[in-house]
């Protein structure tokens, strides 16, 4: 499989090289050449498969040229092999009509973990390959840096510098993060928000001193290989409620467009899905670009949902390439305009495309609360502010009520412990496989929110790559 950037200069690369590269030279972001497709007989075969099993058989495609089928069935073994639930991603039933894929029975309790677990391993083993360094720089909003950094702690030969917004993730989050003392492992909490982080984060890509002295790498799912894992629980749960011979809807909260593409990436390779619901907190540029066509980032506000504090949706460059006939000039000129102004329209094609398979929706606070206590109340589920917010919006989706409804739940409902215990009245535990987070010791650089101040920490630390 060849990947391509959505800007067009940079050079096509194997998976291998688009894992190790996270971004590409021109500032895109690596897509696969082309979708590849099951047809119905291949998706029902997959039926009953074991996670490790199916995640190998979807992703197959994908790694083809740089992994061979037995080896990545190795991997997702050993990936998925840390998971606190056999079927790693379970679905549980609501009502008649609403499920939810639990995405947080991994080690940092996110849906980031069955991504991370084994990206952590895929660059191990392309590490191997290439010999090196690898300094990996990454924003967060609380979630891709817990996982990201419990995938790769003491591991040989790569490095983590890892960007969250001071003081605006919740004290479980930023603990996840801190407490990890591993000397491979640099926090660094900025003033300013989850988009200045990875502004930053995408400029360092484009530094050439920087790219000269490091090999530098992406944890955050502008990495291709974070949303290849990510397409494989559209499938688990789409076979459990009868696919392909049914059509599933699903409904995801959003931020940073990664996890609802996986589900454009399932729909692309032939799983029926009757909708993707593209559900926002108030911070809510891509229900605007969705619903009006007008993507302008305002600033960000902060919000009970802090990883979804988002303005700037990186994947959704991924999505409008796909849409607007994958001319890579093109989305280059579209990118700069947005970079210049903050502020683009979207394409006549590029709208119809995706109301063909999207629906969006911005969910105020006092929805997210609601939904929160309805789980609770009355389906005896406790969820996060996150899944909440894609609850309310599967729930007043209008979907027809046959079709299977599922909302992915991405968080565990004890990294929010405030905003779940003000909303049901009682305060999740967290999990004893996360340890005591508040007996350890922390540690994190604070550093002003200016570009500058980054790049120097970093390169007084990392080691070159040679
Ligand atoms: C708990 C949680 N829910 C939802 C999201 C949004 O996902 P995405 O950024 O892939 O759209 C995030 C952050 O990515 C998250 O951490
Ligand atoms: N919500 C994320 C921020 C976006 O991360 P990505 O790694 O999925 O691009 C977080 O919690 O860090």
């Amino acid at each position: 499989m060849e990947y391509v950037s959505t800007r067009g200069s940079a050079p096509a690369l194997d998976f291998e090289g688009a894992t190790l590269a996270g971004l590409a030279s021109d500032g895109g972001l690596y897509v696969p050449r082309e979708w590849p497709a099951f047809t119905a007989a291949e998706i029902a075969a997959m039926r009953g498969l074991p996670y490790p099993e199916l995640a190998a058989r979807v992703m197959a495609p994908f790694v083809a040229g740089s992994l061979a089928d037995e080896r990545l069935l190795e991997l997702t073994r050993s990936a998925y092999g840390r998971f606190a639930h056999e079927a790693v991603t379970p679905l549980a039933q609501l009502d008649e009509q609403h499920w939810l894929l639990e995405l947080f029975h991994g080690p940092t309790l996110a849906f980031k973990d069955v991504a991370l677990q084994l990206l952590g391993l895929l660059f191990e083993e392309f590490l191997a390959r290439a010999g090196g360094n690898l300094t990996i720089v990454g924003a967060t909003s609380g979630d891709t840096g817990s996982a990201a950094i419990d995938a790769v702690a003491g591991r040989e030969g790569v490095e983590v510098f890892m960007l969250h917004p001071h003081g605006k993730v919740s004290d479980v989050q930023r603990r996840q993060m801190t407490t990890v003392l591993a000397p491979n492992v640099h926090n660094i909490a900025i003033d300013g928000s989850f988009d200045d982080a990875q502004a930053m984060v995408k400029r360092m890509f484009g530094d050439g001193e920087m790219t000269g002295r490091f090999r530098l790498s992406a944890v955050n799912s502008i990495n291709w290989a974070r949303l290849m894992a990510q397409v494989v629980y559209y499938f688990a749960a789409a076979l459990q409620l009868g696919a392909p011979e049914r059509k599933v809807a699903f409904s995801v909260p959003t931020g940073n467009f990664g996890d609802i593409f996986a589900g454009y990436v399932a729909s692309r390779m032939g799983l029926p899905v009757e909708r993707l619901i593209v559900a926002t907190n108030v911070n809510d540029i891509l229900h605007r670009a969705l619903s009006a066509g007008d993507y302008s980032a305002g600033t960000v506000t902060p919000t009970a949902a802090p990883s979804m504090d988002i303005q700037v949706s990186s994947n959704f460059e991924r999505l409008l390439f796909d849409l607007g006939g994958r001319d890579g000039p093109a989305m280059a000129e579209q990118m700069r305009g947005f970079e210049a102004s903050r502020a683009m329209r979207l394409t006549n094609a590029q709208r119809e495309g995706a109301a063909a398979l999207f629906a969006s929706a911005r969910v105020e606070p006092d929805e997210m609360t609601a939904a929160m206590r309805w789980a609770h109340e009355a389906c005896g589920q406790t969820i996060d502010p996150h899944t909440a917010i894609g609850l309310h919006a599967a729930r007043s989706s209008g979907i027809p009520a046959e079709v299977p409804l599922v909302t992915l739940a991405t968080a565990h409902p004890a990294k929010f412990r405030d905003a779940v215990e003000r909303a049901t009245g009682q305060r999740p535990q967290l999990p004893a496989r996360v340890g005591d987070l508040f007996a350890h010791e922390e540690r994190y650089a604070e550093l002003p929110g200016e570009y500058e101040a980054v790049r120097a920490f970093i390169s007084e630390r990392a080691t070159p790559s040679a």
